[in-house]
């Protein structure tokens, strides 16, 4: 296949040719952040800003970090090396601020409370008081347009929907930032597409901040303002980040004229080539 930039020089250019200048007042910056897991470094010193309001999407191989590195921004991980900073605070640990979607909705959700039941779980964490709890689970449920299915239990609903779900009960803790971990993998094209526009429209009208890590680069250019590409193996002093490109598509965007937009093309290739070069 030709391509207009192979992949090495695409690798070889600083982070902040692409994007990866640090930002005025980040939401979340990454500050030289290292991780070492079982006596290895997964994570090679990462230094990037998120801007607020951004959704941006992390690509890589299979085991490059990408997981540790959203594990390490909704503190669930301490890094090694440098800091994860949420605002002006250093990040300890996990915090209602920033909520966790994870690919496998099975396990996330409670089998044995409903649909309301389970956005409920945030709320009572949060220690809301029930009288407050119906309207609350009513509106995110409506927000997912899973209104007429609060009373279900997650058995009873599609892949799709029960990561919808999900996605209610992480939207109910009424976080800034939203970590979301390869949330659609699990998923049949058509649903996977239907919920890329949810998201994209929901992100846009909520004003969260969005780290989305997935293995389609395709999914990480139709829904991202950037997308921060690692590399495949750490290698003592050379960066985990590869690359950070801009996606310069309009938005509100949709499944057919944007990916027929000359950007996206430009930027599927290049992205290709690096993956598969990585
Ligand atoms: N708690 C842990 N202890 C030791 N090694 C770990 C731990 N967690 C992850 N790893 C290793 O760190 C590496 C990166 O894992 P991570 O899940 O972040 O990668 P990934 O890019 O998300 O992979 P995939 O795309 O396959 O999900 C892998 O080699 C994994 O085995």
């Amino acid at each position: 296949m030709h391509t207009s930039e192979p992949a090495e020089s695409l690798a070889a250019r600083p982070a902040a040719a692409f994007g990866g200048a640090p930002a005025a007042d980040p939401i979340l910056r990454f500050d030289d952040v290292s991780i070492r897991l079982g006596g290895r470094e997964i994570l090679s010193p990462t230094r990037v800003d998120i801007r607020r309001g951004e959704f941006v999407c992390i690509i890589g191989p299979s085991g490059c970090g990408k997981t540790t590195l959203l594990r390490a921004a909704a503190g669930f991980v301490t890094p090694s090396g440098g800091q994860v900073r949420r605002g002006s605070q250093v990040v300890h640990g996990p915090s209602r601020e920033a909520a966790f979607v994870f690919q496998d909705y099975g396990r996330a959700l409670l089998p044995w409370r409903t649909v309301g039941g389970n956005v409920s779980l945030a709320l009572e964490a949060a220690g809301v008081p029930p009288a407050q709890r119906p309207a609350r689970i009513e509106k995110v449920l409506a927000t997912v347009g899973l209104s007429a299915h609060a009373q279900k239990f997650p058995a009873q609903l599609s892949g799709g929907m029960q990561q919808r779900v999900q996605i209610a009960r992480c939207l109910a803790q009424e976080p800034t930032l939203m970590m979301m971990d390869e949330p659609f993998g699990a998923l049949d094209a058509m649903t996977r597409e239907s919920l890329q526009d949810e998201v994209s429209r929901l992100v846009r009208d909520s004003g969260l901040t969005v780290l989305f890590v997935t293995h389609d680069l395709e999914e990480a250019i139709y829904l991202g303002d950037r997308v921060i590409a690692l590399r495949a193996n750490p290698t003592p002093g050379k960066p985990s980040v590869a690359a950070i490109v801009e996606v310069d598509i309009p938005r509100p965007r949709n499944q057919l004229e944007t990916k027929e937009h000359p950007e996206y093309l430009r930027l599927r290739r290049d992205l290709y080539h690096y993956l598969g070069h990585a």
